[in-house]
């Protein structure tokens, strides 16, 4: 007889007792690569496992969508394989892959859908679905459910529209882009309009709260809601609405939150009023049965422009444990020993961090062996560095069979540092993925698709109607669209109102009036087929209804077709919606559209170098890293070196960034760097300085030349793929293609896993066919 195994067991004890824990608030506070995450990920199996919580009552926070992700399918094995245990007596791999695969559905469905994980965003744009009708705010303006999310461009246009053409501002005293920052900021801050005006009473000031009243008025009249309203909204309606609030702190019972570090004052309101009801600091608080518990390292707050503040986590057992009734009760725990990174690399973080005078000392034990010194490389230019790097990718791979290119990541402190990189690993052969490049969604057919959806969803989208009221061409002009856009102004309803009016349009419109009447009843059919229709069969019946892709079709160009199978892929993005989520609503998948952040790429990343800035590697590990560009003014950046506190924010993106790395560490930088287009001689980063010498090699053993590249077995290239064909990938394991997306170079295939449909790029992934 196989006993159920420990769950547990691969934790330590202090990440035991973190996960033991069961009501009231605790802290889990540690540096780098010691298991917080993990911590977290197998404390929400506990709830449920042990304690029969229900998964609809967990909320748990992630920083982004694809952690969520992650931590979702940790959660599902680790229940797959209890099952195993206790109904077959075997471990789940022992199984048939058709009892697994059933197995493994059950488990999905029942556990995981109802389970709330994701971002703050993600979370709380559902929790509006439900709740944002009974909102208004302070100048009486109100939402309906079917809410777009207007994403920065959106947004952006909207500020643009209002500063030049609304109210005449000079382009260059009030740039668009600032002031758009502005209205942010304070947003994050929890300021209205009035606040602002009141906290900035001279011109400027005065004028930006006028412009951010405005933007007010066309959010609402779009039914729409910028990011920054999806934390504060739910703030002020809860402030405002006992019942609602009540609702949701009955339901969620268990809070966790990853990353605690960065949150800010407004995530944090949103976290207190939930798991305390709104009830003021007293001994009422009530944690029978409820918990809040977050994980974080103050050493890696970085994100403070964006408002995040670390004294926030400083507070926690302040804010939240001085007032238990049981002055016994845990309310922190620490963990010191760091599984991720080989001592030297950990040593180099820990001597690193030490220069930093604001933060609180502790422990980080390494527990893997010391390991290679860490390189440190002198390229002549930045074409220099970036051969280097490829080289000894190049290398590294060959002398070792268990690294692959996905080993290896290039983190870099701007953007516009991967150029160089890329044309060299281009020019090598080697596949690549751009963490936080062009987002798929913001590609302009993904854009036009779902404005189509957007306005089916909420008619009152005046903005994405405006997108596809003449794409493709049909007919509409200018001329047209702004008399049509007057009378709506005018009449003070949204555009659509006029636009589906036969007698309005007749009038306004005389030889557009055909076109326009189709467009209406066009969308109005979608319209009643979306109250009894799958999102998916939705976009697929507007695409062809429109004329969209037989437009794109008929083009022939390479660029086309490309954006064919783009829209495709949104096809396949949003079957896999259907299939992972319990609400397939529209609303619900264009919600998650909006949130898909630049650090989710919709392709897989396997088998491929990842190339990030330091912010985006927050959370993650490699093999092997290497930290690109440590040069003065670049990283620490110009203002830092200015500036103390930045200095040590840079300071604490260094800590990320060395921190990243499991095996080997390579810091680069060059003799000369082209910067805004001038040479200028480079003067080596200050914090190459700070780390101890005996650690660092600048040795660099001579990387081989080769011209081999990897990949086992077969290159995909060379196989004709077709649907029905088996295919064996690295980590989803035995797959069915379902469909073949594009042709020839393009071609995409969509294979259905255990774990769910992925659309696989099969020139960069290693797939095998089976016979
Ligand atoms: N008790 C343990 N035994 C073995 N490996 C562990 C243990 N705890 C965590 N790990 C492994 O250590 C690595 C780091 O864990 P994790 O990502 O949870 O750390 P973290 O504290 O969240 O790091 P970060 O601060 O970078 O977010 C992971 O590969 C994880 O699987
Ligand atoms: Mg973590």
């Amino acid at each position: 007889m196989i006993s159920t195994p420990d769950f547990l067991a691969s934790l330590n004890t202090s990440q035991r007792s973190a996960v033991e824990h069961f009501c009231g608030p605790l802290l889990v506070v540690a540096g780098a690569g010691s298991g917080k995450t993990r911590a977290l990920t197998y404390r929400i199996f506990h709830l449920i496992n042990h304690h029969k919580v229900h998964p609809e009552n967990i909320l748990a926070v992630t920083f982004t969508n694809k952690a969520a992700r992650e931590m979702k399918e940790r959660i599902e094995r680790l229940f797959s394989q209890k099952i195993a245990f206790e109904k077959y007596q075997k471990p789940l791999d022992a199984l048939t892959s058709q009892e697994q695969t059933a197995l493994r559905s059950k488990v999905y469905r029942t556990v995981i859908k109802p389970l709330w994980i994701g971002t703050f965003h993600s979370l709380f744009s559902r929790i509006l679905r439900y709740d944002i009708n009974k909102y208004q705010d302070e100048q009486g303006r109100t939402w309906q459910r079917n809410f777009s999310i207007f994403d920065e461009s959106d947004t952006q246009s909207l500020v643009k529209n209002i500063t030049t053409k609304q109210l005449n501002l000079d382009d260059k005293k009030f740039n668009p882009k600032s002031v758009r920052y502005a209205i942010s900021n304070a947003k994050n801050l929890g300021l209205s309009p009035q606040d602002y005006a009141q906290e900035n009473s001279n011109y400027r000031g005065r004028v930006i709260a006028d412009v951010y009243e405005e933007y007010q008025n066309q959010l609402a009249a779009n039914n729409a809601l910028d990011f920054d309203d999806l934390i504060l909204v739910p703030v002020r309606l809860f402030q405002q609405n006992d019942t609602v609030l009540g609702y949701w702190h009955q339901q969620f019972r268990h809070i966790l939150v990853d990353e605690y570090q960065d949150t800010n004052r407004i995530q944090y309101d949103l976290v207190r009023l939930l798991a305390t009801n709104g009830e003021p600091k007293s001994e009422q608080w009530n944690w029978e049965q409820r918990s809040v518990f977050v994980v974080g390292d103050a050493d890696q707050s970085i994100y403070s422009f964006r408002m995040a503040d670390y004294t926030i986590l400083l507070g926690f057992q302040e804010d939240f444990g001085d007032n238990l009734p049981d002055t016994e009760t845990q309310t922190m725990v620490k963990l010191e020993e760091n599984y991720r990174s080989r001592e030297n690399i950990l040593q180099a973080a820990n001597y690193l961090i030490e220069n930093n005078t604001h933060r609180i000392d502790k422990v980080l034990r390494p527990t893997r062996g010391s390991g290679e010194q860490i390189y440190c490389y002198r390229g002549s230019d930045e074409q220099a560095e970036a051969r280097f790097v490829v080289e000894q990718i190049v290398a590294l791979t060959t002398e070792n069979p268990e690294l692959n290119w996905g080993s290896f990541a290039i983190l870099y402190r701007t953007n516009a540092q991967s150029r160089n990189f890329e044309e060299v690993l281009l020019q090598a052969n080697i596949s690549y993925l751009i963490v936080g490049g062009q987002k798929f969604y913001d590609r302009k057919e993904i854009k036009d698709a779902l404005a189509y959806l957007r306005v089916i969803a909420n008619p009152a989208d005046t903005v994405s109607l405006l997108r596809i009221i003449n794409t493709p061409r049909r007919g509409i002009g200018r001329t047209t669209i702004d008399q049509l856009m007057q009378a709506a102004t005018e009449l003070n309803v949204p555009l659509w109102e006029i636009l589906s009016d036969e007698t309005s349009v007749n009038a306004i419109a005389s030889r557009a009036s055909k076109a326009i009447h189709q467009l209406a009843k066009m969308i109005q059919e979608y319209q009643l087929a979306s109250q009894d229709q799958g999102a998916a069969a939705i976009l697929d019946g507007i695409m062809e209804a429109s004329g969209y892709l037989d437009n794109l079709r008929t083009q022939g160009t390479d660029e086309a077709d490309n954006r064919v199978s783009n829209v495709l892929e949104l096809y396949n993005a949003m079957t896999q919606f259907e299939e992972e989520n319990e609400d397939t609503s529209l609303q619900a998948f264009l919600a998650s559209a909006s949130l898909a952040s630049d650090l989710d790429n919709l392709e897989e990343g396997t088998g491929r170098v990842s190339l990030m800035t330091l912010h985006s590697a927050k959370g993650l590990e490699f093999p092997i890293v290497f930290m690109v560009g440590m040069e003065q003014g670049l990283f620490p950046n110009a203002r830092a070196i200015q500036d103390p506190l930045s200095l040590e924010e840079e300071r604490r993106l260094c800590y990320v960034g060395i921190t990243r790395a499991q095996e080997q560490l390579f810091l680069t930088y060059t003799q000369e760097r082209r910067l805004w287009g001038y040479r200028e001689p480079a003067v080596p980063s200050q914090f190459l300085a700070e780390l101890p010498e005996e650690l660092i090699s600048t040795n660099v053993r001579k990387a081989r030349k080769t011209r081999k590249t990897k990949g086992s077995g077969t290159p995909s290239e060379e196989i004709v793929w077709q649907v029905g064909d088996q295919a064996v990938h690295q980590v989803f394991g035995l797959g069915q293609v379902t469909h073949v997306l594009g042709s020839g170079k393009k071609t995409n295939l969509a294979i259905q896993f255990d774990i769910g449909r992925k659309i696989i790029n099969p020139r960069v992934t290693d797939l095998i066919k089976m016979d």
